[in-house]
C-alpha cells in the first residue's frame, strides 16, 4: 500500500461495464486504530461485486472514520476507476498510490460539489450516534489503516499545541507573521499538494465570497484577490501555518481558518479596489427608501387603509374624501380607472384634471388630479391623496410605483385601497416614517356565488350579463366567435392591447340594456376597478401563458376576477362566479377559500438620479450592462424586491446602436410603453429615438386605416398603430414638445383607430392570429396542461357524461362568504334560466 495512506473511505459513484468508479475519501493523519484496507475486504476477498459488501461488516469503521471526521475535519478525496475482479488490495498495489490519488484530487472536489456537498457534509450528529443506516444505497464504504507507513507524516504533541494556538490566533498578528516570515516552508510534495488544494477550494468558496462582499471585494474582483493572496501565501508561507493548514485538509475548516488573514491582507493590499467597490455599492443602496422623502417625512401623515374583498366599497368611501377636500389627488392603476374618476368627480361638480403618461388634461380652477400611480408628484402638496389597489406594490414589474407614492406622497391624509394582503407590510411602513395608521375592515356588499354547474365545457350556456373570462387574445375572440355562432348572444371584449378609449366603449356596451350586446369576453384586463354589469363570471380557463410557461391563474387574481359579478348599483347586485369545465372548478373553489396572502417584499426602482449617480462609478458601459450591474450589486432592506425590468433591458439593448442619446433619454426612452414582442412598434420606439438623438423633429410616420378591420390582420394592425401613437403622446410628455411636434396629429388619429377598432370589435367574426410567429402556441401537449375543449368539440363529445349530468335535473351551489367559508346550495334545475335561491334553500352539509 502506498506511503502516507492510512485511512481509506470508498464510495462506488457509478459502474460502467466492469469498470466501478470510486470515490475515495483519504484520512491520513492521527487516525491508527482502522484495520488495514486489505483485511476489510479479505472476507469479501474480491472487489469485483461491490454492491454485496454489507454495510454491516464496515459500519463499525465508517461510524469511527466519521466520528473522527467530524472531529477533525482531515480528509482528503480522490477518485478511482477499479477494474473488475481484482481484489481491492491489489487495486491499491497496483494503482493507489499516494501520487496518483493526488493527481486526481483537484477534479474530486468539484466532482463531490457536482453531486450537492461533501461527503461529511451529509453526516449529521444524529447519524454518527445512531450508525450510518441511512448511508447511500450502492454505496460501500472501506476503511483502512496503516500505522507504519502513517508514522511519517505523523503530528507530535508540539505540533498539536501550535496547531491550537494558531487556530485561536489573531488574524491581524497572523497576517504580519506570514508577512515577515522569511522563508517559506519545506513541506513534501504531497503536502504541497494539500494546499493546492486547500487554496484551489478557498477560491472557489461561496461562503468566502459572500463574505468578501462584507469589507467590499466584489465577486467579480474575488478570483483575483484570491489568487494573489495564495501567490502570497505560497512565497510566505511558514512551516507551522502551512502543517496546519494540511492537517485540515482542503475543507471548510480551512476555508474559514485562511479567510480573516485574507481579509487583512486585501484591506493592505487593494485599497483603491476596496475604495472602488464601496462607492459602486454605496450609489446602488436601496436601503431606507423612506429616507428619499424628506418632505414627506417632515409630515406626520395620516394613512386610512381601506381593507377588504371586490365590491366592498372601499375606492367609493375614498373618493367621498377625496371629493370633500380643497385639494386632492387620485392614483389610478389604469388609465381607464383614472379616466372614469375624471369623468365621475367632474360630472359631480368638482372640478378634476387628468394626468397620465399619455394624457394631460388640464381642467380650469381645479384642484383635484387624477392620474395614473407612475405619475404621481411628490413635491406637491394634497391635503387628500388616494392610492388605489394598494396591494400593488407588491407586483413584480410595476410594484415600485405605488411603494413610491406611499412614501412619497405629501398629502396630509392618505387612503388607501386594496385587499388586506399588504396590510402588515403597510403597517411596518408607517412604524417607519411615523406616520398614523388607521385600518377600515369592509366586507362583501353581497357574497359570490359559486355555480357548481359549471358550463359543462359548452359555450351555448353562456347566458345574458356573462363574462367568460379567457386569458389570450386568441381564445378572446375563439371564444366570441363560438358564442355568436351558436347563440343569440353577441359578445363586447375587453382586452389589454385594447385603448381604454376603446375598453370603455366596449364596457359601455355591454353595461347599456338596450341592444343585444349582453356578453362580454374579456381578458385578465376586466380585473380591477371596472364598474360592470356583470351577472355571471365564467372562466373560460384557469391557466395562462405567464411568458414563460402554463402556469395557473394566481388565486389572487382569481378572486379579483370573480368579484367583478354583482356589483352593488349595478342590475345583478348578486355575483355568481362558475368555470367552463368541471374540471376547472375546484380549483376556483380553492383560490375563492383561500385566504389572502400576507406579502413579504413591496417592489422598488432606482430614479433615474440613482442610476446616474451608479453609472458614475462604471464608466463606458452600456446602458443595459448598468441596469444589469446595478441589479447585482444593489442592496435592499428586507421588506423590499428590486421590480423586474426584462422589458426595459430589451429596450436598452434595441437602442444601444442609437448614438448621441444622453443616460438620462436613454432611461426615459426605456420606460415608454411599447410592446417589446410586436416588432413593429419597437421598430417606430427605435425610429422615435434616432430622430431624437439627431435632434430631428420626431415624425410620427404612418398612414391612417382606410376603414375599420376586416380581419385579424388588420385588426391587430389597428392594435399596433394605436400602440405607437400612445408612445409618441407619452414620449412627447417626457420630452421637450418642439422634439414632438405632432402630438395634437397623434392624439386626433390615436382617437379615430380607437372608433375603428370599437367598430371592428363589434362585427368582428373571424379566427384569431397570432402577433407573433414564435409566440407559444396554445399549449403543448404533454405540459401537463390541458387546453379546455372548444365549442365545437364538446359538440362531439355530447350525449355521455354532460348530459348524464343535466338529467340529474339539479345544480350546486357554492356560496363564498366573506369569511371565505364555501356553505353548499342544493336546488333543483326548474327551467333553463338559472335563478338564485332564496336564502331559506340553503342546506348546511
Ligand atoms: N355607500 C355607497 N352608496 C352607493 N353606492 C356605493 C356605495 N359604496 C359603494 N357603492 C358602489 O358599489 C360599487 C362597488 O364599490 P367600489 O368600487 O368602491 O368597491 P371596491 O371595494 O373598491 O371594489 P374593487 O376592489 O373591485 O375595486 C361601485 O359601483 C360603487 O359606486
Ligand atoms: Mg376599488
Amino acid at each position: 500500500m502506498a506511503r502516507g495512506q492510512a485511512t481509506t473511505l470508498f464510495r462506488v459513484c457509478s459502474s460502467k461495464e466492469n469498470v466501478f468508479r470510486v470515490r475515495v475519501l483519504l484520512s491520513n493523519r492521527y487516525f491508527h486504530s482502522m484495520r488495514k484496507l486489505d483485511e476489510c475486504v479479505s472476507e469479501e476477498n474480491q472487489f469485483s461485486t461491490p454492491f454485496n459488501v454489507s454495510k454491516r461488516e464496515f459500519s463499525t469503521t465508517l461510524i469511527d472514520l466519521v466520528r473522527f471526521r467530524y472531529h477533525s475535519e482531515n480528509t482528503k478525496f480522490a477518485e478511482y476507476d477499479i477494474v473488475k475482479g481484482r481484489t481491492l488490495s491489489s487495486l491499491v498495489e497496483n494503482g493507489g498510490s499516494v501520487d496518483d490519488i493526488n493527481a486526481y484530487e483537484s477534479n474530486i472536489v468539484d466532482a463531490m460539489e457536482e453531486n450537492g456537498t461533501s461527503f461529511v457534509d451529509s453526516v449529521d450528529d444524529d447519524r454518527i450516534g445512531n450508525g450510518i443506516d441511512g448511508s447511500d444505497e450502492g454505496s460501500i464504504y472501506v476503511s483502512t489503516s496503516s500505522e507504519s507507513e502513517c508514522d511519517n507524516d505523523e503530528v507530535d504533541s508540539n505540533d498539536i499545541v501550535r496547531f491550537q494556538q494558531l487556530s485561536a490566533s489573531d488574524p491581524v498578528e497572523l497576517y504580519r507573521e506570514l508577512k515577515n516570515a522569511e522563508k517559506g516552508a519545506n513541506l513534501k510534495r504531497s503536502d504541497w499538494d494539500t494546499l493546492r488544494e486547500v487554496f484551489h477550494l478557498f477560491s472557489n468558496s461561496g461562503w468566502a465570497v459572500n463574505q468578501a462582499l462584507a469589507i467590499y471585494i466584489g465577486k467579480s474582483f474575488f478570483p483575483t484577490a484570491a489568487s494573489k493572496f495564495r501567490g502570497f501565501f505560497f512565497k510566505q508561507c511558514p512551516t507551522d501555518v502551512a502543517k496546519y493548514l494540511v492537517s485540515l485538509g482542503p475543507a471548510e475548516g480551512a476555508v474559514k481558518f485562511l479567510f480573516p488573514i485574507f481579509v487583512e491582507f486585501c484591506l493592505e493590499e487593494f485599497p483603491d479596489e476596496i475604495k472602488r467597490f464601496q462607492s459602486m455599492i454605496a450609489s446602488a443602496d436601496l436601503t431606507k427608501p423612506h429616507t428619499w422623502f424628506p418632505f414627506a417625512r417632515a409630515m406626520k401623515r395620516k394613512i386610512i387603509y381601506h381593507c377588504g374583498p371586490t365590491n366592498s366599497g372601499k375606492t367609493y368611501n375614498a373618493l367621498q374624501r377625496f371629493m370633500e377636500a380643497k385639494k386632492g389627488i387620485y392614483c389610478s392603476p389604469l388609465r381607464l380607472l383614472a379616466m372614469e374618476v375624471f369623468d365621475k368627480v367632474n360630472a359631480l361638480g368638482v372640478y378634476c384634471s387628468l394626468h397620465t403618461g399619455q394624457e394631460k388634461k388640464h381642467v380650469p380652477f381645479s384642484n383635484h388630479i387624477a392620474c395614473t400611480v407612475e405619475m404621481v408628484s411628490t413635491e406637491e402638496m394634497y391635503d387628500v391623496a388616494v392610492i388605489d389597489e394598494i396591494q400593488m406594490m407588491s407586483d413584480p414589474c410595476r410594484g415600485y410605483a405605488w411603494t413610491r407614492a406611499l412614501l412619497g406622497l405629501t398629502a396630509d391624509e392618505i387612503h388607501l385601497c386594496g385587499d388586506p394582503s399588504v396590510l402588515s407590510i403597510v403597517r411596518k411602513i408607517c412604524s417607519e416614517t411615523g406616520d398614523e395608521l388607521h385600518e377600515q375592515q369592509y366586507e362583501r356588499f353581497k357574497p359570490l356565488v359559486v355555480e357548481a354547474k359549471t358550463l359543462l365545457g359548452d359555450l351555448r350556456n353562456v347566458r345574458s350579463g356573462d363574462c367568460v373570462v379567457a386569458f389570450s387574445r386568441r381564445e378572446i375572440f375563439e371564444v366570441k366567435l363560438a358564442i355568436e355562432k351558436h347563440t343569440n348572444h353577441r359578445c363586447c371584449v375587453i382586452y389589454g392591447a385594447l385603448p381604454p378609449e376603446t375598453r370603455r366603449k366596449q364596457a359601455n356596451l355591454f353595461n347599456d340594456q338596450d341592444n343585444e350586446f349582453d356578453v362580454l369576453v374579456a381578458s385578465d384586463a376586466v380585473g380591477m376597478g371596472l364598474n360592470l354589469n356583470i351577472r355571471r363570471v365564467v372562466f373560460y380557463t384557469l391557466s395562462k401563458y405567464n411568458g414563460d410557461k402554463i402556469v395557473p391563474v394566481p388565486a389572487s387574481q382569481v378572486k379579483q376576477i370573480a368579484g367583478r359579478a354583482g356589483r352593488r348599483g349595478s342590475i345583478y347586485p348578486d355575483g355568481l362566479t362558475t368555470t367552463l369545465q368541471l374540471d376547472d372548478l375546484d380549483y376556483l373553489i380553492e383560490c375563492l377559500k383561500l385566504p389572502f396572502e400576507d406579502v413579504q417584499k413591496v417592489g422598488l426602482f432606482p430614479f433615474y438620479e440613482q442610476i446616474e449617480l451608479f453609472a458614475g462609478q462604471l464608466p463606458n458601459i452600456t446602458f443595459r450592462k448598468l441596469l444589469e450591474k446595478f441589479g447585482e450589486n444593489c442592496r435592499l432592506d428586507g421588506s423590499y424586491f428590486l421590480c423586474r425590468h426584462d422589458h426595459i433591458k430589451k429596450v436598452a439593448n434595441m437602442l444601444e446602436k442609437v448614438q448621441g442619446l444622453s443616460l438620462e433619454d436613454r432611461f426615459n426612452f426605456c420606460f415608454a410603453p411599447v410592446n417589446i414582442r410586436d416588432p413593429k412598434a419597437m421598430y417606430h420606439l427605435l425610429r422615435f429615438a434616432s430622430s431624437f438623438s439627431q435632434n430631428v423633429a420626431v415624425s410620427i410616420a404612418m398612414g391612417m386605416p382606410k376603414g375599420s378591420a376586416r380581419n385579424d390582420a388588420e385588426l391587430l394592425d389597428l392594435e399596433t398603430k394605436h400602440q405607437v401613437l400612445s408612445m409618441y403622446l407619452w414620449l412627447s410628455n417626457q420630452f421637450e414638445k418642439e422634439v414632438f411636434p405632432y402630438a395634437k396629429k397623434a392624439e386626433i388619429m390615436a382617437s379615430d383607430i380607437a372608433d375603428l377598432l370599437g367598430q371592428s370589435l363589434t362585427k368582428a367574426c373571424w379566427k384569431p392570429e397570432s402577433r407573433q410567429a414564435g409566440k407559444p402556441k396554445a399549449q403543448q401537449k404533454g405540459d401537463g396542461y390541458e387546453r379546455p375543449r372548444s365549442l365545437i368539440k364538446s359538440y362531439d363529445k355530447e350525449g355521455d357524461v354532460l348530459w348524464n349530468l343535466k338529467a340529474m335535473k339539479c345544480f350546486v351551489l357554492f356560496v363564498y362568504s366573506e369569511c371565505h367559508q364555501i356553505s353548499f346550495l342544493y336546488c333543483r334545475k326548474k327551467q333553463e334560466k338559472t335563478t338564485l335561491p332564496k336564502q331559506s334553500e340553503k342546506v348546511a352539509t
